[in-house]
């Protein structure tokens, strides 16, 4: 049942649970399950809401997967993250996501087979390979590995001059480890400059500061990578490893190079496509539009097909609970700030921009605060979120409210313990007034988060203890965990005799979408993920 096919959309009945109550669907990001301690910010922060929805009702509370195979990523060590959580979330299905995809088209060869890459290589004889993409071994955006596996296969396939423009990762790894990367990286293009291909790092920068923005939150960190990668301008404002990078000039794009990202998740990299791709771009003045190759390592927005050449087919995610609601009536609001804004409708639907129907839809983007990291700001819009989504409940005009409350992840990833801690309480606090506007109209309310993230601040042993660096220093956690996280289900629209299943107990994110459904009063598909939940006969 493809896309392709044809796809029966008409959901059956459920059999005892009834259609017309306002489901609100909120997940906190970021925001796992972890034994109390100082280093789990959503312990020692004030979360009444949810503690009272962990202790009021064991039967309507539990935890749920949200990292690894469970939402398609290759291995149990691979942490959770926003792009496969919300997929899972949305899709009710699991699907091997880019990373592994990536593994799988570099281990068979068949990443070369392709049309993407052929379409680059032709330029490998007389022109420049440009690879840009975050070099770090996280496995969220990208993965050393393959980009190592990646320089050896092009180079044995005609590659004559490489150069690659790095981000710096301090997010989905410890802060201060990409000079390993690097080190690693120049290594091997030493090797490969041994073998006579004139390979080089010829930019680099830190993540957020350029190239990896998404939703248009701040065009300026594209601006910044874009002089960089193409004109070869950029102040020196490189780490000591990376220092060797000289006469950026020299290593601007040119006509005829060719351009490969080699990060396989979407969200932060589907503006540089819109940058490299669209001739009538109109962001920010990019002097020079060379005429060049460009694939990403996979198409990264499928709706509006970026990049049109890519090297690895992304998966498939077709025929998301979204869709299905809709295509069944189901109004449905969804909303976050602008940083996550994606989350809840571009990852939520298959990667797919836009509405299905703009008539029963309506997505509000809350814009995020730019230019600041956000433990300087942790309440973020949290309650700006909490309003909307309350409005939109009190409004009785949607059936389905659904948000991502950024927070707990957001300032997470900053490293900052006790701007964390402000964080949850700020997060709470939005899940309160979400429940307050269910309990005002009699709904539903479903609360869960797709990963970890505030619930662990530091790296552990194996015994669970925190680590220190050398000089005594705590080695703080700012990237996503690989811990549960929970789901609770509730509110007075809640038919009697709901609650979770015992015979899941392997139950993961995908699960979520067919227990959405139910609530909505409707019968999942038979080949989603079963649904979390039964009806037991009072
Ligand atoms: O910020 C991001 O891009 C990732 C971490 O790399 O976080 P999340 O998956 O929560 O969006
Ligand atoms: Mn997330
Ligand atoms: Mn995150």
């Amino acid at each position: 049942m493809g896309s392709s096919g044809k796809v029966s959309w008409k959901l059956e009945d459920h059999p005892k649970l009834p259609k017309g109550k306002t489901v609100a669907v909120v997940v906190l990001d970021g925001w796992g399950e972890n034994k109390p301690d100082e280093y789990n910010c959503i312990h020692v922060a004030q979360t009444p809401t949810m503690d009272s929805l962990k202790q009021g009702a064991p039967e309507k509370w539990r935890l749920v997967k949200a990292h690894g195979p469970a939402v398609g990523l290759p291995t149990e060590d691979d942490m959770g993250n926003s792009e496969v959580g919300h997929n899972a979330l949305g899709a009710g299905r699991i699907f091997a996501q880019g990373a592994k995809l990536v593994d799988q088209a570099l281990a068979s060869g068949k990443i070369y087979e392709g049309e993407g890459f052929k379409y680059i290589s032709e330029c490998f004889q007389n022109a420049t390979l440009h690879l840009i993409g975050l070099l770090s071994d996280g496995g969220v955006h990208s993965r050393l590995d393959q980009l190592q596996l990646l320089l050896k296969g092009v180079s044995e396939r005609g590659a004559k001059r490489i150069r690659v423009h790095i981000l710096t990762d301090g997010r989905d790894v410890l802060d201060g480890s990409s000079v390993g990367f690097v080190e690693t990286l120049e290594n091997d293009l030493a090797k490969l400059r041994e073998k006579g291909v004139d390979a080089k790092i010829a930019s680099g920068g830190g993540r957020m500061y350029v190239t990896m923005d998404r939703y248009e939150n701040d065009w300026d960190v594209v601006k910044r990578g874009w002089d960089a990668q193409v004109l070869g301008e950029a102040p020196y404002k490189f780490t000591n490893a990376v220092e060797a990078v000289k006469k950026l000039r020299e290593n601007a794009m040119t006509n005829g190079d060719a351009v490969v990202i080699f990060n396989f998740r979407a969200d932060r990299m589907v503006m540089l496509a819109k940058a490299l791709e669209y001739p009538d771009f109109d962001k920010f003045d990019r002097v020079r539009f060379p005429k060049i190759r460009y694939a990403g390592m996979l198409q990264y927005d499928g709706e509006l097909k970026l990049p049109s050449k890519y090297l690895v087919s992304p998966p498939e995610i077709d025929r998301t609970s979204g869709e299905y609601l809709v295509k069944n009536g189901i109004r449905t609001f969804a909303c976050s700030e602008t940083v996550k804004f994606g989350h809840v409708t571009f990852f939520w639907n298959g990667n797919r921009s836009g509405y299905f129907n703009s008539e029963l839809e309506e997505y509000v983007e809350i814009p995020s605060d730019v230019g600041i990291t956000f433990n300087v700001k942790p309440n973020m819009k949290a309650l700006e979120i909490g309003e909307k989504a309350r409005d939109a409940i009190l409004s009785r005009k949607f059936d389905q409210v659904r948000v991502n409350i950024p927070n707990g992840d957001m300032v997470g990833h900053t490293g900052d313990i006790q701007a964390t801690v402000v964080a949850c309480k700020a997060a709470d606090e939005a899940v309160k007034m979400i429940l307050d506007a269910i309990e005002e109209v009699g709904g539903i309310y479903v609360v869960t988060a797709d990963h970890g993230n505030a619930e662990d601040m530091v790296k552990r042993n194996k015994s669970g203890q925190p680590l220190k660096d050398k000089n005594g220093e705590l080695q703080i956690l700012t990237s996503h965990t690989c811990l549960p996280v929970p789901i609770a289900i509730g509110g007075p629209g809640l038919a009697p005799g709901v609650r979770f299943r015992k015979d899941v107990p392997t139950g993961g994110l995908a699960n979520v979408a067919a227990t959405v459904m139910n609530l909505h009063g409707f019968v999942a598909p038979s080949d989603y993920e079963t649904t979390l939940i039964e009806v037991a006969d009072n």
